[in-house]
């Protein structure tokens, strides 16, 4: 049995829903989360306790918001309930009946991309790119979620990478096996696992409602677990935005939710049509953009509730930024294309006290090549920096015992005027360490004042740190390392560029701040009275394939309540930039009303042709053989072909046209 409800029916009619199955959609600010939350309290109110529900987030981020969420709008109970992404929930499972049957348990990791990159690097000789990297796990994910047969997984290939999938693969679960690890998806594996021949009461057996938000990111097989979890007395209520489904990684799958006649007793669907959250304006906008509709009247009238923003230099643009966030009174975001973005003016909102929290922004100082490149900048603009030479000898096959640094030390202190090369020099060292050093021992000298990208080249080339990240399968367009050299651009002295980055790495940002800063990349964009989106030029926007970069933008100003506004720099150092097609086409100016178009060649030359010869800096001289839009399929030596965003790449010069 099944109903449609898309018109005339109240919340409380899917809150009581007694059917089986209660499946409820709608789009981004249609109330989905606040029927989910009113759901949850009123089982309690009727008396069933928190412990019989499985209320199921789709992820950490929504936990969290949620739990807020419910404390206010409910801040008089005692009892408050708990959120669990789907992935945590099969994980306790295994733990309960590992800890029932004496089984060890093993960790579990969701990002399992470098030991993909490292198999792919010992297997294929070859180095992935970050996005391949994705596309590889995707299909990994895939395999596995929706249970594919061996036949199935060898008949999968992985466009312009020449990787045999089905080998990877298997080698890939072996490593797995070996490192005694668990990705996401063997969560979800060994769940159904144990829930197909265990008892279900020996498992989990007071939970009597499930309730499941952002239900379109689940893959088929999380479908099966609910399924068996559901069994017969149970009532299940999946709320979901099909147009919300962003994350390929983990192979979410809408199929089984446009199905669910045909696996339960009795489903009722409703389609929540009210959008409370967007002023109309911002709505009719994001509307129009997304499902090609035409704008309301709204629009024209709300001129200032929605609208774009050109400035002369990025410089301009971040003290717009930076005077609208103190004017600011509710929650405001700005939104960078992506995290790595973010540096910049993160480094004006701390050096002019601005409060901001900024979710995730701390994994940029984790990465080592970040630190390592510091560590670098110091001993070469203080060679008398003995830790920093202690931090980074090992990248330049220099080993040293304590006692070696001891008389290190011992010479630096004796003699002022010793740099750290002279004090080895002079010291009690093997010959070998000192022949290590007199390879470089002029070329450290010469770079000492030299500008910050001359200094980065210098690390990279001449002491082969280029070597040890080639090793390590990281490219130099690996978003960190673009913002590492985006920040070279903008503090000519190296000293400026780590004093930046290690302000910004122990700066605090309250998770209670009222500033958001985040990026479009993260699906998980809070709402905000004002949004901001930066970076909206060509070079950034869209980045990747159209549909998906069209998506992000959608979501990101669905989460603009009061007021929506984009900005973009016309001028980057010498380069021109021109503004995005996505602007133009928000607010329908044909483009060369914009920009005048010799302006337009120095930043973004016409694509070239099918032929062309490029020189990738880290992947050499390629032939072009495709071209679709941005992307260009490119052979470089030994036939490897990659796939490139050329645009990106010749604007942010990690390759040019021969
Ligand atoms: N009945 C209502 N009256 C007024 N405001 C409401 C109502 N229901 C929800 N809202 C408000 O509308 C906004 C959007 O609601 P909610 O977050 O539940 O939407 P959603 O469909 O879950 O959105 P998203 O898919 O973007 O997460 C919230 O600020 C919420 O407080």
């Amino acid at each position: 049995m099944s109903t449609l409800q898309s018109e005339n029916f109240t919340f409380s009619q899917i809150i009581k829903s007694k059917a089986q199955v209660c499946a409820i959609e709608g789009l981004s600010g249609c109330a989905k989360t606040e029927v989910y939350l009113q759901r949850i309290h009123a089982l309690y109110e009727e008396g069933i306790p928190y412990s019989q529900m499985l209320n199921i987030a789709g992820s950490r981020y929504k936990i969290k918001s949620n739990t807020i969420r419910f404390k206010q709008k409910w801040s008089e109970e005692e009892k408050y309930p708990s959120f669990i992404t789907l992935y945590s929930f099969c994980y306790q499972l295994i733990k309960k009946y590992n800890a029932q049957h004496d089984i060890e348990t093993w960790k579990a990791y969701k990002d399992l991309g470098s030991i993909v990159m490292r198999l792919v690097k010992k297997h294929f000789n070859l180095d992935l790119s970050f996005e391949e990297c994705e596309c590889i796990m995707s299909k990994i994910a895939l395999s596995k979620t929706s249970m594919m047969s061996e036949k199935e997984i060898q008949a999968i290939r992985i466009p312009n990478i020449d990787v045999d999938f089905a080998y990877l693969f298997k080698q890939y679960e072996k490593e797995k096996e070996r490192l005694k690890i668990y990705d996401f998806e063997d969560l979800l594996v060994h769940a159904f696992q144990l829930l197909s021949t265990t008892s279900l009461a020996s498992l989990c057996s007071n939970i009597q409602y499930i309730h499941v938000d952002d239900a379109q990111e689940l893959p088929f097989l999380a479908h099966l677990i609910l399924h068996r979890l559901v069994n017969n007395e149970k009532q299940l209520h999946l709320f979901y935005d099909e147009h919300q489904q962003l994350s390929l990684r983990h192979a979410a799958d809408l199929q089984p939710l446009q199905a669910l006649e045909s696996t339960y007793a009795s489903v009722e669907r409703f389609e929540l049509k009210t959008n409370y959250r967007n002023a109309p304006a911002i709505l009719s906008l994001a509307e129009s953009f997304y499902f090609h509709k035409d704008m309301e009247e709204t629009q024209e009238i709300e001129k200032d509730v929605c609208f774009y923003k050109g400035f002369q230099t990025e410089t301009e643009l971040y003290a717009y930024a930076e005077e609208k966030a103190k004017a600011s009174q509710g929650k405001c975001l700005f939104l960078a294309r992506n995290k790595e973005m973010l540096l910049p003016l993160m480094d004006l909102f701390v050096k002019n006290e601005i409060n901001f929290q900024c979710p995730s922004i701390k994994y940029f100082f984790k990465y080592s090549f970040i630190t390592d490149m510091m560590h670098f900048f110091d001993l070469l603009t203080d060679p008398r920096n003995l830790l920093a030479f202690e931090a980074i000898s090992s990248k330049l096959n220099i080993k040293c015992s304590e006692k070696t640094y001891q008389s290190i030390a011992e010479q630096l202190s004796q003699n002022d005027d010793f740099d750290v090369y002279q004090a080895i020099m002079n010291a009690n060292v093997k010959a070998e360490i000192k022949n290590g050093i007199r390879k470089y021992i002029e070329n450290f000298r010469m770079i000492q004042n030299a500008s910050s990208l001359a200094m980065f080249q210098f690390v990279l080339q001449k002491l082969e740190y280029r070597r040890f990240l080639i090793q390590e399968n990281i490219s130099l367009s690996h978003p960190a390392m673009v913002a590492f050299q985006a920040l070279c651009e903008r503090y000519t002295d190296p000293k400026d560029v780590t004093t930046c980055l290690r302000t910004l790495a122990s700066a605090t940002y309250p998770d209670t701040a009222r500033i958001i800063l985040d990026s479009i990349d993260t699906c998980e964009i809070e709402e905000c009275s004002e949004v901001y989106v930066m970076d909206m030029q060509q070079s950034l926007f869209p980045l990747t394939e159209e549909d998906t970069e069209r998506k992000r933008l959608y979501l990101a100003m669905m989460k603009a309540q009061d007021h929506l506004e984009f900005l973009f720099a016309k001028r980057v150092g010498n380069t021109r930039l021109r503004p995005s097609s996505f602007l133009l086409e928000l607010f329908k100016k044909p483009e060369k009303e914009n920009v005048a178009p010799q302006n337009v060649e120095r930043q973004a030359p016409a694509l070239p042709r099918r032929g062309r010869k490029i020189m990738h800096e880290s992947l050499g001289e390629g032939t072009i053989l495709k071209l679709d839009n941005h992307l260009a399929t490119i052979r470089f030596a030994n036939h490897n072909e990659r796939t490139l965003n050329l645009t990106f790449c010749l604007n942010n010069g990690l390759a040019k046209l021969l």
